[in-house]
């Protein structure tokens, strides 16, 4: 049958056309071109897979998609190819795992550090206020978190000019996509082993992804240390979630590998229907809940009012095990990734000379404003070569180009500390390759840049470290010429990488 229009793939892209994202130098047609007569098969295979196994979200175009399962999905927008990665840099990324899993322990547990370094953030960023408030509770309260898990996702860019593998950020909440990630790669797996003659290209260079498996093993061993087989896992959800999909994957795979019961709740359901007993003991609803897994609560939008607050406060104040728990959630600010790259920082967490080297190793330049006037300077001579960072989750929030320096302009003549709410990073050229992106059934071939995720699990009773792995990894694709990521967001597709 003749490729319907849904399956046309949009005209290439002039080569000649420069995309502001990218400096110019770093285009590279070296991405893969599809012959003409393979693509619409191609896409319409790859199409059919994703319905068929479940690499799905709610659409957006369907009102009732974040709030009833199985009405108005669409296929999760995925590139349908892989994107070349070296092998030496995919090994990098994975060594690095488990030595962040110890960085983010370690830090959580210098309550001073983490009130020190966000101190002045504190006063010109609300939400980072709270969290900080709570945690002076706790701190207070001499509250201890005995078990503690994180699920944790390190993201990675390969720097064009220098080919070195560079952190975007540390993420220790509500990492989106173990499930769907790995989906992605079978797919790719699958498309090649149909398709890979034609196009040159070899199934067994698509890693196998394990994140789903190793999350859920990772939530099942904190479960199981919690050592209460009538208890439950609790997942903190927004009450609209078109990502549903991807945490269902986890707690099914929690209840038919593991036998785990999991239950999922709003922070107002919470608020109402959760309370302590005696023992710090939480009950949710009739539950007792051993594992809070965050899928919700890291922007601001998750607290509309104090109930959200007053739920995130009782959670924390309990017995059960936070996946994060507050300290773990403020390491993963990017006020804390800017101080860890100061001089001597990370010696006072770390002993592993080759450690700290490896991990400093991936650091881009970070700055603050308060304290460095020269990069002030800098940003406002050449913005494109920098991001203007607030404390923020949930993708979107970043500041780029001209924005960069109207924004410092304002706050240098506005004085005060709102130069605190922000840290300056440097920007990262990653290789833009062409690539098929396909989003809601149309294929777009255009220049993209990827971002590469590697998801580490981290789970610690008192002095026994019970797993501290790396747990697959997760491949973002987006147009060069868009400066924001970010899947949720609506710019990045899901991808996985083929190994050079
Ligand atoms: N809907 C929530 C979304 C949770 C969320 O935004 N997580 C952040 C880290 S905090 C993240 O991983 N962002 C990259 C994924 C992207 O590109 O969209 C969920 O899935 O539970
Ligand atoms: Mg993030």
């Amino acid at each position: 049958p003749s490729p319907s229009l849904a399956l046309k793939c949009l005209k290439s892209p002039d080569p000649q056309k420069t995309h502001k994202g990218n400096s110019p130098k770093n285009e590279s047609a070296a991405g893969r071109s599809v012959p003409e007569e393979v693509l619409p098969k191609l896409v319409e295979e790859a199409l059919v897979w994703s319905s068929l196994h479940g690499l799905v979200v709610g659409d957006g175009n369907n009102k009732r998609s974040g709030a009833v399962p199985g009405v108005g999905l669409v296929h999760a927008p995925f590139a349908l190819l892989p994107v070349p990665f070296p092998k030496s840099q995919w090994r990098q990324a994975c060594e690095l795992a488990p030595i962040f899993n110890e960085l983010v322990d370690r830090v959580s547990l210098d309550g001073k550090f983490l009130q020190d370094s966000l101190s002045r953030t504190k006063n010109v960023d609300a939400f980072t206020s709270r969290l900080l408030d709570i945690h002076a509770m706790m701190l207070a309260d001499n509250k201890k978190e005995e078990i503690r898990l994180g699920l944790h996702r390190s993201d990675y860019m390969l720097d064009a000019e220098t080919n070195l593998l560079l952190q975007i950020e540390l993420n220790t909440i509500s990492c989106s996509f173990p499930g769907l990630s790995c989906l992605v790669s079978e797919l790719h797996r699958s498309l090649l082993n149909h398709y890979g003659k034609h196009l040159g290209l070899d199934s067994k260079k698509v890693p196998g992804n394990t994140t789903v498996s190793r999350f859920a093993h990772a939530l099942a061993k904190a479960w199981n240390e919690y050592n209460n087989s009538s208890a439950v896992v609790m997942f903190v959800v927004s009450n609209e979630e078109r990502n549903m999909y991807d945490q269902h994957w986890l707690s099914t795979e929690l209840m038919e590998r593991h036998g785990v019961n999991s239950i999922r709740k709003t922070l107002a359901e919470i608020n109402e229907e959760g309370k302590l007993l005696p023992d710090g003991t939480l009950c949710v609803d009739g539950h007792t809940v051993a594992v809070v897994y965050f899928r919700s609560g890291y922007s601001p939008n998750d607290y509309p009012s104090e109930s959200e607050w007053k739920a995130r406060l009782l959670m924390e104040q309990s017995s059960s095990i936070k996946c994060p728990c507050i300290s773990y959630h403020l390491v993963g600010t990017k006020k804390i990734q800017q101080e860890l790259a100061k001089p001597n920082v990370l010696e006072r967490f770390l002993e592993n000379k080759d450690d700290i080297a490896k991990v400093r190793k991936c650091f881009a330049g970070l700055w603050s404003l308060e304290d460095s006037a020269a990069s002030v300077g800098d940003a406002m001579e050449r913005p494109e070569y920098f991001v203007l960072k607030p404390q923020r989750e949930g993708g979107g929030n970043n500041i780029y180009g001209d924005d960069i320096r109207e924004t410092l302009t304002r706050l240098t003549t506005e004085g005060g500390e709102g130069l605190s709410a922000y840290i300056l990073m440097q920007r990262i050229f990653p290789t833009s390759y062409l690539s098929y992106l396909v989003r809601e059934g149309i294929c777009h071939h255009d220049y993209a840049v990827s971002e590469l995720g590697i998801y580490g699990a981290y789970l610690r009773n008192k002095d026994k470290v019970i797993m501290n792995d790396q747990c697959g990894y997760l491949m973002r694709t987006k147009v060069s010429s868009s400066n924001e990521g970010g899947v949720a967001a609506g710019f990045a597709v899901l991808d996985s990488i083929y190994l050079t």
